[in-house]
């Protein structure tokens, strides 16, 4: 494992490992029970039965429980979005409505409670229905609850997400102001959950200071997070496209503006892309939703989570090197598999070497039952159980590596008779051993328990509250990370993993301060001593520094590569489901023919850095955004400089422009300082959309505000706007076309008159 063609592989087995989770075979047959070819999913399979037995995820007298809770469908559950104008009618029809008319229902179907809320979620956001969404689909009775969910659903006031799965962004102590990376974010339930709470916590400022950047290795994932996040119509997020453990740092040297900052601002401009808040909800085999997703019981094998293993250390490696100390990050997974889970957490805690601690978040969240992380597991490999790394070695089992097992050791190192593997590490001889040993009885084996404190991880089994099964660890950096040497992976005379780039970079670093240390005492220079002490202080910086740029450099040779792809497969080139700023604006192509718009779509993509990636550009035609204001009567006091984004060059084909936050924007002009490292998919609220209709085409103002921006913009507008009565409301609702004179309010007839051609805001008085 290590390097690029390390993670090619990874991704490879990631890909196969996902279709497990998220898709059903199209030659099976079809769900219909009358079909006589139908076989209801198999929920069993022994090598499970086998695997967790001898983990001990759960005690010999509860596995009967477990399994049972296992086979039974999962419930619904949603959220109801926080900050939604409509989220305390919702709550209230839930309570008042919905938890009663249902009741009879439920006592059919043997449930006591047909929803309710989950009591761990604060204040009644989140809920869970006792049907499954079989039921919720087929049952007659409980069409208007269906009905209600996928309309509150559509518009945004609710999400759809498992219970479990809401769990990881409440341990990650989001503030308004934080910066967050959601490194695996797609579909992006955790990345809506996680703006929702930044924007609930604002409570109502105009925009709140912090943002979400998720990103997504997969770019069709990334466009259904799109669709997702659009519903929250935001300007505080930012969509990439990039693989997690290899994600741009970056770092500026200079501090340059992009024009139309004041100089104090500029003092404040961000010179790093550090988070606050780190969410690493990495790719994992996801046998924790086996409720919801049955078929993985037939493809389960105790193998998925080795697979795996290196790839979620290297993302979370890369998650807390972007994080900032004193910043908080949440590592989460879907499956229950400790290899996936507490081997790779103790791994991360052993690379950081007392940099980051493992939080004892016991007290958070009281209601919501868990179980404490496990101290000891054991590892399988093709069907033969390995205790400790030294029986990996005796039976020859490349996959498997020594963070894999409780202690993470690699027996090799604590010996001093020891020669040279093939791969170049040190065996013990006494312990190389013919490929066709085998271990007899798993009771003959020592074994490992691990030294690190991670019974504070959590593991939520189903049976506990009727949920999935997930796991979560809280981390915390304390300081900076050290250069750690990856002795677990390492090939000979190759840097191929992150932190073999630590360890030869620091080494570096290290000579260099040797050098000036030993200058410093010969010729008592002491300006080279305070050189070279502050050298010491940043060698983990430096190292971090340089090996981002390796790795950001070998990415985007990867990521162009990824784009190429999406672009032959029309990924790229449609636009996207919501509409959203994604790469894939056809902006300047309007109104012209297809060859034409390849061809100025290509040269405009040509000018980014990502192929078949349309640049981010801030939109700075001051013409365009003063017969806005003009026309609109934008108070002063809104803030437009430097908050329009666009990707057209060419003002005068500008379609959309896009308005982003203050955050936002601040990560957008660093960006542009270190050469665009950042493979940006979907960028900002979408403010003001060029008129294509003839009669709008000719207004004084050829931009309307888009519905989405609106909610943003409107305590700032002073012309072109009028308030209905609730019946010219309905009329213009109504009809296609009304004339002044028939509006029921005179005055209200009048004013629509006296507007100007073009785009208007019509508000809706309140009622009697
Ligand atoms: C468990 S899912 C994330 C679910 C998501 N957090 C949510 O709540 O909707 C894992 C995601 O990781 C992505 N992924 C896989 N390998 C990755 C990598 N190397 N870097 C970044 N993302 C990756 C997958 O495309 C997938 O969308």
């Amino acid at each position: 494992m290590g390097g690029r063609r390390g993670s090619r592989t990874q991704r490879k087995h990631f890909k196969q490992s996902r279709e497990n989770v998220w898709k059903r075979p199209k030659t099976e047959s079809s769900s219909d029970p009358n079909n006589p070819a139908w076989q209801p999913f198999a929920t069993q399979n022994p090598s499970f039965d086998e695997y967790y037995k001898e983990q001990r995820i759960v005690s010999p007298e509860e596995w009967d429980a477990f399994m049972e809770m296992l086979r039974k469908p999962l419930p619904a559950a949603f959220r109801i979005n926080a900050t939604s104008q409509f989220c305390e009618d919702i709550r209230s029809q839930l309570a008042n409505d919905f938890m009663k008319s249902l009741q009879a229902e439920a006592i059919e179907g043997g449930d006591l409670e047909p929803i309710k809320p989950l009591p761990w979620y604060p204040d009644n956001l989140a809920w869970q229905s006792n049907f499954s969404r079989m039921q919720l689909r087929k049952n007659q009775t409980l069409e208007r609850f269906h009905e209600f969910l996928k309309l509150e659903t559509e518009i945004g006031n609710i999400s759809r997400q498992e219970a479990v799965s809401m769990v990881p962004p409440l341990f990650l102590d989001v503030r308004p102001d934080h910066f967050v990376l959601d490194v695996c974010a797609a579909p992006g339930s955790k990345t809506f959950q996680l703006l929702e709470i930044i924007y609930h916590s604002a409570k109502g400022r105009f925009l709140p200071d912090g943002m979400v950047l998720a990103n997504d290795l997969d770019v069709q994932r990334c466009n259904l997070l799109i669709h997702q996040t659009k519903r929250m119509c935001t300007a505080n997020l930012i969509v990439t496209n990039h693989e997690g453990q290899h994600f741009p740092g970056c770092r500026s040297h200079k501090n340059i503006s992009n024009g139309s900052e004041t100089t104090n601002n500029l003092e404040q401009s961000i010179t790093q892309l550090l988070f606050d808040r780190v969410l690493c909800d990495v790719p994992c085999s996801g046998d924790g939703t086996l409720r919801k997703a049955p078929d993985i019981w037939r493809k389960w094998n105790g193998g998925m989570g080795n697979g795996l293993h290196c790839l979620q250390i290297h993302i979370a490696m890369r998650g807390l090197s972007l994080l900032k100390v004193g910043g908080r990050m949440v590592y989460s997974t879907c499956s229950m598999n400790p290899v996936e889970n507490e081997a790779v957490v103790a791994e991360i805690l052993r690379r950081c070497g007392g940099s980051v601690e493992l939080v004892d978040v016991s007290n958070e969240l009281p209601q919501l039952i868990r179980r404490p992380g496990l101290t000891k597991w054991k590892v399988r490999d093709k069907g033969v159980w390995l205790p400790s790394y030294k029986d990996a070695r005796k039976l020859q089992r490349n996959g498997i590596v020594p963070s894999m097992f409780p202690s993470g050791k690699n027996y090799a190192d604590l010996t001093n008779n020891n020669q040279k593997s093939e791969n170049g590490e040190s065996v013990n001889a006494e312990d190389v051993v013919q490929p066709d040993d085998t271990i007899s009885s798993i009771d003959d084996l020592e074994e490992e328990v691990s030294d690190l404190p991670l019974q504070r991880c959590m593991r939520i089994v189903p049976h506990d509250q009727n949920t999935g099964a997930f796991f979560i660890a809280v981390l915390h950096k304390v300081s900076h990370l050290p250069a750690i040497p990856d002795k677990s992976s390492t090939s000979q005379g190759k840097l191929s993993t992150r932190s073999e780039l630590y360890e030869n970079l620091s080494d570096q670093a290290t000579e260099e301060i040797n050098g000036l240390e030993v200058s410093s005492v010969d010729g008592a220079d002491e300006k080279i001593l305070e050189v070279a002490s502050k050298a010491e202080e940043n060698i983990s910086e430096m190292a971090l520094e340089a090996a981002d740029e390796k790795i950001s450099e070998e990415t985007s040779e990867v990521d162009e590569k990824i784009s190429e792809v999406a672009l032959e497969a029309d990924l790229v080139d449609d636009e996207p489901a919501g509409g959203a700023p994604e790469s894939n604006s056809s902006e300047a192509a309007d109104k012209k023919t297809d060859s034409a718009k390849t061809g100025e779509k290509r040269k405009l993509q040509i000018q980014s850095k990502w192929k078949g990636v349309d640049p981010v550009l801030f939109f700075q035609d001051e013409t365009i955004i003063n017969s806005i204001k003009t026309f609109y009567g934008i108070d002063e006091s809104f803030p437009f400089t430097g908050h329009l984004v666009t990707r057209n060059k060419d003002a005068n084909h500008v379609k959309r422009i896009y308005y982003v936050s203050k955050s936002v924007k601040d990560v957008l002009d660093l960006n542009f300082r270190v050469g665009q490292q950042l493979k940006i998919t979907s960028v900002g609220l979408k403010m003001f959309e060029r008129q294509s209709s003839r009669e709008g085409s000719s207004a004084p103002c050829s931009f309307r505000i888009s519905s989405e921006g609106l909610p943003v913009i409107l305590p700032y507008i002073t012309k072109q706007i009028l308030y209905a009565s609730p019946a010219d409301f309905k009329h213009l609702l109504q009809y296609k076309s009304i004339k002044f004179a028939d509006f029921v309010d005179a005055d209200f007839g009048q004013k629509a008159a006296d507007l100007m051609l073009g785009c208007c805001v019509i508000v809706l008085r309140e009622g009697k």
